[in-house]
């Protein structure tokens, strides 16, 4: 039976306007999901969606209530600790790729890994070269950013994510940014990464194609979940594809 992976309880998110005024983002929410899920969080614009991958991913905290990330309360860590949880067990991936302009696609991958220190240099680039070819970007290890288009940017930054092989794979509208075709392969990868590594996924969306791929999809109304339920169970086939 699948491991929980990631627990929140009782998740609250305020935000401080001013003195006076607070804003509730998160009245109370509470999740679980389990290693190898792949989770589609869909909603209106405004409904907490980001604030709840944020918070999942230790990019931001919540005013109270506890995540607990692979049996470990991250709510609880200071910000060294989290730097290095989130180096070791977070894979992030955002609308806009925040590849690093002046470092090539390799280079790119291989920071995760020279900041995590496990590695040789040596393994180092073995891995980043397996990761690109993963993502179908064996042809441009050299290239840097600007030399790529943006579908093939955001495979780069994918490849990224999963050089420290992450316990869970965030993302935020990774979709957001691309034209129909590269959204479509980056869709096909994010699926290839859940059934072949089991890898768990969660994504934030408003692309009603890709959200239907998901195993489980969350939708936020006010940053409380106003529907919870299953799309296939896990490692089922994708009708089509
Ligand atoms: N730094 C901030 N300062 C003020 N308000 C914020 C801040 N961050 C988020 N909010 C507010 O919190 C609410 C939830 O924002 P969030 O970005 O989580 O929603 P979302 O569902 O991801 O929206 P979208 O789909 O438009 O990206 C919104 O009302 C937003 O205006």
């Amino acid at each position: 039976m699948a491991e929980t992976i990631l627990r929140l309880e009782k998740i609250r998110k305020e935000l401080g306007l001013s003195k006076a005024i607070r804003q509730t983002i998160i009245p109370n929410l509470s999740l679980e999901i389990m290693a190898g899920e792949f989770v589609a969080i869909t909603g209106p614009s405004g409904s907490g969606k980001s604030t709840l991958l944020y918070i999942m991913g230790g990019l931001d905290k919540p005013t109270s209530g506890t995540v607990w990330l692979d049996g470990e309360a991250i709510t609880e860590k200071n910000e060294t600790e989290m730097n290095h949880i989130r180096n070791e067990k977070i894979g992030f991936i955002y609308q806009f790729h925040f590849l690093l302009p002046e470092f090539n696609a390799v280079e790119n991958v291989s920071m995760p890994m020279m900041i995590n220190g496990r590695r040789t240099k040596k393994e180092i680039r073995e891995r980043a070269m397996k990761l690109l070819d993963m993502v179908d970007m064996q042809n441009k290890y050299t290239n840097k950013p600007s030399q790529l288009s943006g579908g093939q940017q955001q495979r780069v930054a994918i490849a990224r994510a999963l050089a420290n092989e992450p316990k869970v794979l965030l993302g935020d509208e990774p979709t957001g940014n691309l034209d129909s075709r590269s959204a479509n392969n980056v869709y096909q990868l994010f699926d290839r990464l859940n059934r072949e590594l089991n890898q768990t996924v969660i994504v934030v969306t408003h692309d009603e194609e890709f959200a239907n791929r998901a195993g489980r999809r969350i939708h936020l109304v006010d940053g409380q979940i106003e529907s919870d339920r299953p799309l296939r169970t896990m490692a089922e086939p994708l009708s089509g594809s």
